[in-house]
């Protein structure tokens, strides 16, 4: 090792008066290695087995062999714990009513991505105050995504930073990576590398080929920087995902749920030869993020679904307690999505009872 960096620096010698070495980052907290939360927070081997038994599920969803519909559902992020608790419960209930139909997911996100700056999610400041205690995000997010799978849910998460993502991938059973995500190749790298199934959303121009590359390139192994469980920087070598689809959520455009659109996206796929399973995100540019579009969306959904449009394997609704949303303040009301607005609960159910009675009816 000494040796080679000094062999790079007899070829390119420094002169230190002309060179400002400050790094601009200073360390704001240290945190635990991934290794080190996963054993403080550790799983049951029962809870290990029922995330093995949803992610299959999943995957046999996406392909195919099991024809219920997938339902990524729950609030646009997670802010509080009480009230993911109580949304998982809720939706528990009725993801037993309808599991003859549909598989049932909660969207448990933790970290947003945010088109300017904007509050980042629950790992990153579970106060929502800008104190940033990112040691107390992961320990609360873990916490939170273990009780949820304890009640018998699987977990959906969109993964953001790919150093994160090791503090949580054990409890995941399908992953998402966002519009603004899907063209970088670290994101790619990081999906070749995941135990469950993930979706790639299509850019926010609307653009699909991006997510059509993505699943190509993350369907690979890689060899790539990063850090292993006991946090020592390493090169590593993942063995390539299998189970990754598109998700059509939109774009600047307008939305792409549509009949026409979901056929050329079906044959894109079909011409990449990459999975043509495909989820339509009923919120962001498909309900142009108003809440109130999204059952106009799942109605268009289902009635192609009806029609024979087969590819469309799944739904992502963002849904929590309560209708719309609230600007961070110091007076929360309980329920209400901070980031997008979301379906309240009572119509939640109602929707999603609604789609599920018409897949049962002969067609
Ligand atoms: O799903 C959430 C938002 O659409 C996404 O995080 C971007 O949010 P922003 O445009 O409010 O930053
Ligand atoms: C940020 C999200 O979506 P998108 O990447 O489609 O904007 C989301 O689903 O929370």
């Amino acid at each position: 090792m000494n040796a080679l960096l000094n062999t790079a620096e007899a070829a390119h010698p420094i002169s230190s008066d002309k060179v400002d070495d400050a790094s601009t980052t200073t360390v704001s907290q240290p945190l635990p290695t991934s290794g080190a939360l996963k054993k403080a927070i550790a799983l049951e081997p029962a809870i290990r087995e029922q995330i093995a038994e949803q992610r299959q599920t999943i995957r046999n969803i996406l392909s195919g062999q099991d024809s219920r519909l997938l339902v990524v559902m729950g609030p646009c992020s997670i802010h509080d714990r009480d009230s993911a608790l109580d949304y998982a419960r809720r939706l528990k209930g009725l993801a037993d009513e309808v599991a003859d139909r549909m598989v049932l997911v909660m969207r448990v996100y933790v970290e947003k991505p945010r088109t300017t700056v904007g509050w980042k999610g629950l790992v990153y400041d579970p106060h929502l105050d800008g104190s940033d205690n990112m040691a107390e995000g992961l320990s609360s997010t873990r916490r939170l995504m273990r009780d949820i799978t304890a009640l018998g849910l699987p977990i959906a998460c969109e993964l953001l930073q790919p150093m994160l993502s090791a503090y949580m991938d054990d409890l995941i059973s399908w992953a998402a990576v966002g519009a603004r995500t899907t063209e970088s190749q670290i994101h790619r790298e990081m999906v070749s590398a995941l135990p469950m199934p993930t979706g790639f959303k299509n850019g926010t121009d609307g653009g699909i080929q991006v997510a059509i590359d993505a699943m190509g390139a993350s369907q690979h192994g890689h060899r790539y920087p990063g850090f292993d469980d006991s946090g020592q920087p390493a090169l590593l070598h993942s063995p390539g995902n299998p189970d990754t689809h598109l998700v059509l959520r939109g774009g600047h455009h307008g939305p792409n749920h549509d009949a026409p659109s979901v056929e050329k996206a079906a044959l894109a796929l079909r011409a990449a030869g990459v999975s043509g399973a495909i989820m339509v995100d009923c919120s962001h540019a498909n309900s142009g993020k108003d809440p109130a579009r999204q059952p106009l969306v799942l109605d268009e959904v289902i009635r192609q679904r009806l029609n024979g449009m087969s590819s469309l394997v799944g739904i992502m609704l963002e849904s929590h307690l309560e209708t719309g949303r609230q600007p961070m303040g110091a007076e929360l009301r309980y329920g209400v999505s901070v980031t997008d607005g979301c379906l309240g609960w009572a119509e939640s159910e109602h929707y999603i009872r609604m789609a599920a009675k018409r897949l049962s009816e002969p067609v």
